[in-house]
């Protein structure tokens, strides 16, 4: 399967995640530049990737939701086109209006980098069918803004329609709800605040992560 990372100025995980496609596909990414504003044909997948797009200025993802090609993804992502945003891309999705509610300041208030045990909250999405629900997993994080904030309302519907796709399995950065990854209504559009990106061999520490990669390329096919 064909894929393309979106590259913004500021995107610091972009070449972990072309890696991660690289490997569990066997074909290199298409490394699009934001600026763009069509995406390159016949891809199966497009991913955005973690960083600081933008100095992470008025708030993260804000200014990037704006670029040119998100224009496009947004379009894609409304026709089916599967998307996968992690961490800033996770921002980037919500700033986007493809994803409910926000990413807040940590509730510690400090940056937050470290493994963290995960439960797959729903097993059954083109993105988590390489885990069994319920199952705990190991994923690290890096961030400062990954507080998911959404109203009660919006939590019970996520709840209710099967859309949190992780949470964190203790008290990770005050997200609503331990809310650690979302899905769209239609469940081909992902957010995630964990990298899975960088656990997908051996040397670093397990690959929890890579079975998201082989899942959803397997779901996908
Ligand atoms: N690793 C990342 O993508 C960081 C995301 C974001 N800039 C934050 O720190 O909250």
């Amino acid at each position: 399967m064909k894929t393309a990372v979106i590259v913004f100025p500021g995107s610091n995980c972009d070449r972990d995640i072309a890696t991660a496609l690289e490997d569990v596909t066997g074909i290199a990414p298409h490394m699009v530049w934001h600026g763009e504003s069509e995406l390159p044909s016949g891809v199966g997948l497009i991913a955005l990737p973690g960083g600081f797009s933008y100095g992470d200025y008025l708030r993260c993802g804000a200014i990037s939701a704006r670029s040119p090609v998100v224009r496009a993804v947004v379009e894609a992502a409304e026709r089916g086109m599967p998307v996968i945003g992690i961490c800033n891309g996770f921002q980037i999705l919500t700033e986007a209006g493809l994803l409910p509610g926000a990413l807040m300041r940590n509730s510690g208030l400090n940056f937050v980098c470290r493994n963290v045990a995960l439960t797959v909250d729903n097993g059954q999405s083109i993105f988590t069918s390489g885990y069994e629900t319920g199952e705990t997993i190991t994923v690290p994080v890096a961030h400062h803004d990954g507080n998911y904030f959404a109203d009660a309302e919006t939590l019970d519907r996520l709840e209710g329609e099967g859309r949190i796709a992780f949470r964190y399995a203790e008290d990770v950065n005050g997200s609503a709800r331990n809310i650690a990854g979302l899905l769209n209504p239609a469940g081909n559009v992902l957010g995630m605040m964990p990298h899975p990106e960088r656990r997908i061999e051996a040397a670093h520490g397990g690959t929890d992560g890579r079975r998201l990669f082989e899942g959803l390329l397997e779901a996908v096919a």
